[in-house]
């Protein structure tokens, strides 16, 4: 029998990111390929015709799993009855504005869609931001949608994770998939802390085979800055490496992580490792069945343990900041 579609939110559908997310949603990278999907795009209106250029697209890539592609101008409208729902669109910061400015700008964006998926998201809703800054837009959505459960409000560190088994990879001349247990922790921004203290490489200690030094001088601030070393390079952020951590996260999310791995996600903290409780921040996560778990009893020593906390009192700061704004 032929399941019903998966309601897939996106925002800012028409932008660099979008485009490069839409197609692989509507070829079943996102679920599975047993699972239909009818995607709901939603734009601001004056990029409401981009996006109908990119659902004639759609149309004409002839996707088997694609039900359907439904454009809105209306948070409310774009949400009602979304499964998943990923928020890319967000306000990029421009020259002269302060750290509040963006916050307050984005905002006017997460505070009416939590609050559109507060009214009307399916019961099964599941959150992905991806718009920056993630974790704290986030923590804006997540809180002006009281009624849906705070953890199905995640935020995108998959990217960092990514991006951190790519260069340990090259450092060490295996393949990713070689390497296990890597831990994005905290924000994703420069301060987040990529972590190889508990990772295996070939099922051998990773730590045994770099040094403190590479770590510190090289590894954590090349993952950390690689987004602004895109920017640098490209002319534009990130968008097809963006769009596929997007879905490695959905995907891992439903599907669940294989054994003896796990995976880095931003999450609603529960008070582990020391990280108030309620801050969206990087940690590593086990999936089953839909759900995700915090990895437990992990031992952190000094270096990891400054680091983190570094990023989590930057998140405490936003979270201080989008409090004064009144947005949470
Ligand atoms: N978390 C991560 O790892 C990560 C990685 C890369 C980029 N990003 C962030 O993702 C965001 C999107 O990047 P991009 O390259 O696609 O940007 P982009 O500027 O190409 O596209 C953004 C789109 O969002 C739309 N938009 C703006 N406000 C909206 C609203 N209220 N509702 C719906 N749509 C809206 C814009 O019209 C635009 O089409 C940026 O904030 C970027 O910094 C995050
Ligand atoms: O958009 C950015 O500022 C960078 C982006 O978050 C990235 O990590 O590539």
């Amino acid at each position: 029998m032929a399941r019903t579609p998966v309601n897939v939110t996106v925002t800012g559908a028409a932008g660099q990111i979008g485009y490069a997310l839409l197609f692989r949603i509507a070829s079943g990278q996102l679920l599975g390929p047993d699972t239909p999907v009818k995607l709901r795009l939603l734009e601001i209106p004056q990029a409401v015709k981009a996006a109908e250029g990119t659902a004639m697209e759609l149309a004409d890539a002839a996707f088997p799993l694609l039900s359907g592609v439904d454009i809105f101008d209306d948070p409310t409208k774009a949400f009602a009855g979304a499964n998943v729902a990923l928020l890319v669109g967000a306000r990029p910061r421009t020259a002269g504005m302060e750290r509040g400015d963006l916050l307050q700008a984005n905002g006017g964006i997460f505070k009416p869609q939590g609050a559109a998926i507060n009214a009307g998201a399916a019961d099964d809703i599941k959150v992905l931001v991806v718009g920056n800054p993630a974790n704290t837009n986030a923590l804006i959505a997540q809180t002006n949608a009281p009624d849906v459960p705070a953890e199905r409000f995640t935020a995108m560190t998959r990217l960092d994770h990514n991006r951190a088994l790519s260069q340990l990879s090259a450092k060490l001349g295996v393949g990713v998939a070689d390497i296990k247990k890597l831990t994005i922790w905290g924000n994703h921004s420069a301060t987040q802390y990529p972590d190889v203290f508990h990772a295996e490489v070939a099922g051998k200690p990773a730590a045994d085979q770099v040094d403190e030094k590479w770590l510190a001088d090289e590894f954590i601030p090349t993952v950390a800055k690689r987004g602004a070393a895109i920017i640098a390079a490209r002319g534009a952020s990130s968008a097809a490496s963006a769009a596929s951590a997007a879905i490695d996260h959905v995907y891992t999310w439903v599907n669940g992580t294989a054994a003896g791995d796990w995976t880095s996600m931003a999450i609603p903290s529960d008070g582990s490792y020391g990280v108030p409780a309620g801050l969206i921040s990087s940690f590593p996560v086990v999936t089953k069945d839909g759900a995700y778990e915090i990895v437990q009893g992990l031992e952190l020593n000094e270096f990891s343990r400054t680091r983190i906390d570094a990023s989590v009192a930057e998140l405490a700061e936003e979270r201080d900041a989008i409090r004064s704004l009144g947005l949470v």
